[in-house]
């Protein structure tokens, strides 16, 4: 399990930021280890903002929710530069749904931590087609710290870490979960990626 560094304690000017990422495929946690890090910030009395992009209307358009129905509010913004203003008074920035925001979120991200400020990035590392999703790659390369969670595969029991989408769409961004979606193992996305009918694959 993840333990925070308490760094917070120290004088403003002496304060050292850092960015922490929690990455992994759909149903693999990342929703629940974004907000008990942040719940843990708030009991640490800590000022915490959580911002999600605001396209991700998913379960709430404000809150952000995990597939388990725990939630935290957050304020939803079209771009990432939208953060900074409204993050001056943080300590701790979370951000949800990384993957959808535009590129600068790699440089705003910098700033926050550059700043002094705990930044926690949770998104999908990789996308339905198993290719490397938006800014995610390039905030776990830079980041101090990186988890990456697994989900479990709904068809062997596995360890999972693809996003397996279970309908026709290409589109890169389709928003859904288990109506769209279900968590494989390497073995049973490249399967499914090969039209191969569960079926008779596990008979
Ligand atoms: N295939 C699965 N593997 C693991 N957890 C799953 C799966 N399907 C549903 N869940 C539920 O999803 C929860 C994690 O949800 P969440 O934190 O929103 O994940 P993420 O943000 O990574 O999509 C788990 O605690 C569990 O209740
Ligand atoms: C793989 C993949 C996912 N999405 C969408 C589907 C969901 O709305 C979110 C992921 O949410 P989660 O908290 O990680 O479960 O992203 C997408 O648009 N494109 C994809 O390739
Ligand atoms: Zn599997």
């Amino acid at each position: 399990m993840f333990i925070e560094p308490s760094r917070h304690r120290e004088p403003p000017h002496l304060r050292t930021g850092w960015i922490e990422v929690i990455a992994g495929s759909m149903f693999s946690g990342k929703t629940e280890e974004l907000i008990r890090r942040l719940n843990r910030a708030r009991i640490a009395k800590l000022n915490v903002g959580i911002f999600k992009p605001s396209l991700d209307t998913r379960y709430d358009v404000n809150d952000i929710v995990s597939h388990n129905a725990s939630a935290i509010a957050s304020t939803p913004v079209p771009q990432a530069a939208d953060i900074l203003p409204l993050a001056t008074e943080c300590d701790v920035v979370g951000i949800d749904e990384a993957q959808f925001f535009d590129p600068n979120v790699v440089h705003v991200c910098h700033q926050l931590a550059d700043q002094g400020k705990r930044v926690i990035v949770a998104g999908l590392d990789m996308d339905f087609s198993g290719k490397p999703f938006g800014c995610i790659p390039q905030l776990m390369a830079i980041a101090e710290f990186v988890t990456k969670v697994h989900a479990i595969c709904v068809v062997c029991g596995d360890v999972a870490h693809y996003s397996y989408r279970l309908v026709p769409s290409q589109e890169r961004v389709l928003l859904g979960e288990t109506d769209s979606y279900e968590a494989r193992c390497r073995r049973c996305f490249n399967l499914g990626t090969e039209a191969v009918h569960r079926e008779w694959v596990y008979e």
